[in-house]
């Protein structure tokens, strides 16, 4: 088997001091292969953005090790990070965060542009990608001009534009009615199987959750494996 695309091995994480403390992650232990789809569930506060955050080395542990790609992360500078981050993970939020001004096209070429890809190829690539997340007759639109699913699944485009071996989904059908948070979920869910990438994705629906391959929660600080 290949290696795994993220491993947690024993993360900490807490926040504050005094009457401030906050104990978040305390033992935390995740593996994410490739092509592997993990939802995780758990109550408000309980630290979900949190870990998606340290997996995507938005923030550190403050012990503990985070492996990206066989890469171990604690002893990488603020450069290092960065650039593993963009070459390895891609990131979709509740709110789209497409910038305006750009059309859908240009707002999932950005990215490339940005790793140093020649504007014809980004294109191809970024056409390619709509087009297999079904929006892409609306390739041309801004934001503005595009349903709360279709930029969605613009910004999954773009999350996905660098051949992200890790795609990490902060409630990404939060938003949205639930016929729509399925037909994202589809487009998230096929993305996922056709890149071989591996996906952690929170969610307070259970009916989606349950599509995926795992699912899992936090409980005193630790990650567990889940049923609903
Ligand atoms: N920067 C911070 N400083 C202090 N405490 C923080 C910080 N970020 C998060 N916390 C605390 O850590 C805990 C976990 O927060 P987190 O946002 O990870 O939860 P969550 O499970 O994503 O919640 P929700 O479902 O409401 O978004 C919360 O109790 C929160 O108050």
């Amino acid at each position: 088997m290949s290696e795994p695309h993220l491993v947690l091995r024993g993360v900490h994480r807490h926040y504050g001091e005094g009457d401030k403390f906050v104990r978040v992650l305390e033992a935390a232990d995740l593996t994410l292969n490739g092509g592997e789809l993990v939802a995780i569930v758990a109550p408000s506060g309980a630290g979900k953005s949190t870990l998606l955050h340290l997996c995507g080395l938005l923030e550190s542990p403050q012990s503990g090790e985070i492996e990206i790609m066989g890469i171990e992360t604690s002893r990488l500078g603020d450069r290092g990070r960065t650039q593993l981050r963009r070459s390895t993970v891609g990131y979709v939020y509740q709110f789209h965060h497409l910038l305006p001004e750009f059309s859908a096209l240009e707002n999932v070429s950005m990215p490339q542009i940005i790793a140093g890809k020649p504007l014809a190829e980004a294109e191809k690539r970024s056409r390619e990608l709509l087009d297999l997340l079904g929006v892409g007759p609306r390739a041309s639109h801004r934001p503005a001009e595009l349903s709360g699913g279709e930029q969605q699944r613009v910004a999954i485009a773009r999350a996905a534009a660098n051949h992200p071996r890790v795609i990490l989904a902060d409630e990404p059908t939060g938003n949205l009615d639930p016929a729509t948070s399925d037909l994202v979920f589809d487009a998230l869910f096929g993305l996922i199987r056709n890149e071989g990438a591996a996906a952690l994705i929170a969610t307070h629906n259970h009916d989606l959750a349950r599509r995926a391959d795992r699912i899992v929660t936090l409980q005193d600080g630790l990650v567990v494996d889940h049923q609903l």
